[in-house]
């Protein structure tokens, strides 16, 4: 998949267009992706995805995101994308009037633009999908697609994981959610209670399901199931957020290297214990329970 950061930087050939966040690449992005794909090979042009880098709510609420901005383009090139344009969304990007962004998008000579039945651009959400008609010959608006009476929504899935809900989160993703990071050094008070943990660096702003999870992790090296916990380990009196995994049935050094974690079962919340010993009792149970429920999965 080619990638670009301006539309103006992409070959000058028709194409055809989908524009939004696509955070988390969760299955109502996934149809419309579908549809633009269709599209593109009906008319023989390639299909591109115009996106914003944050994801729009980051800037404009504060939340945070389900994918960085690698990640997102990994999954856009899995599903299929033939080019992603990924514009920095900045607050002046944001102020723009829609005709700007109308002005933008020409650039991209759409033949068809696909975008959801809720999508609005430029100040102050000016803009919608009747505007699109102004420079695509074809506009197609997809009703928001909804599992179960809920509809399927970025914002739903940050609820999702706010509450430790990754099984909610994996049915609107249509995939466990995941995270990716480096392992750096923690205090090492895990290896003196008996359960080493690898502390992963995730990029900031990255959204993270509290509470104590199992998971699988894959390294270069391997693909290990394990337990890890997102929390601010009251136990030991912690103030920040850390993200720990210990990783069943592995001795070695994992600092430096990259781990994807794919979390699975919601295990219990974070808790204060009265002391290690509690704590490490705790462990002994949230290993079993974590085995347990990855017995069957690769
Ligand atoms: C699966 C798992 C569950 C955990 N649950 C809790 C918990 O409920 N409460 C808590 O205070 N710390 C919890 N911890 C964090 C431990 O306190 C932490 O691993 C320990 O403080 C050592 O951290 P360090 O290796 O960074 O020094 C958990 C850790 C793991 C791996
Ligand atoms: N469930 C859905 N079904 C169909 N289209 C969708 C769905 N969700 C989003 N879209 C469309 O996909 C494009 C990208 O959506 P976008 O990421 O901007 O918002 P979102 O997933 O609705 O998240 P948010 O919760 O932030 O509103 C937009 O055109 C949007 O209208």
């Amino acid at each position: 998949m080619k990638t670009f950061i301006a539309p103006g930087q992409r070959p000058d050939t028709e194409t055809v267009v989908a524009i939004g966040s696509f955070d988390g690449i969760h299955l109502g992005h996934q149809a419309l992706i579908a549809q633009l794909k269709a599209k593109a090979r009906e008319h023989r042009v390639p299909s591109v995805v115009y996106t914003f880098d944050p994801p729009t709510r980051v800037l404009t609420q504060g939340v945070e995101f389900l994918s960085t901005l690698p990640e997102k383009l990994e999954l856009l090139a899995r599903y299929g994308v033939d080019e992603t344009v990924a514009v920095p969304f900045t607050a002046e990007f944001a102020a723009r009037p829609k005709e700007a962004f109308l002005d933008d998008l020409r650039l991209l000579r759409p033949r068809t633009v696909v975008v959801g039945e809720d999508f609005h651009f430029g100040r102050g959400r000016a803009g919608s999908a009747a505007d699109l008609a102004e420079v695509a010959p074809e506009v197609v608006v997809v009703p928001i697609h909804g599992l179960g009476g809920e509809d399927i929504k970025s914002t739903r899935i940050r609820e999702y994981l706010k509450t430790g809900d990754v099984e909610g989160a994996r049915r609107l993703l249509g995939r466990h959610y995941d995270a990716q990071g480096v392992v750096i050094h923690g205090d090492q008070l895990g290896r003196t209670i008996g359960w080493p943990t690898a502390n992963i660096s995730v990029p900031d702003g990255k959204a993270l399901p509290m509470g104590v999870f199992a998971v699988v992790a894959i390294g270069d090296h391997g693909r290990w199931h394990g337990m890890a916990n997102v929390g601010f380990r009251p136990t030991v009196n912690g103030t920040t957020r850390r993200f720990e995994v210990h990783l069943f049935d592995y001795e070695g050094d994992l600092y430096g290297q990259e781990l994807h974690i794919k979390f699975f079962a919601h295990l219990r919340g974070e808790q204060k214990f009265s002391g290690l010993d509690a704590l490490k009792a705790q462990l002994q149970q949230d290993a079993a329970n974590a085995r347990a429920a990855l017995v069957g999965v690769k």
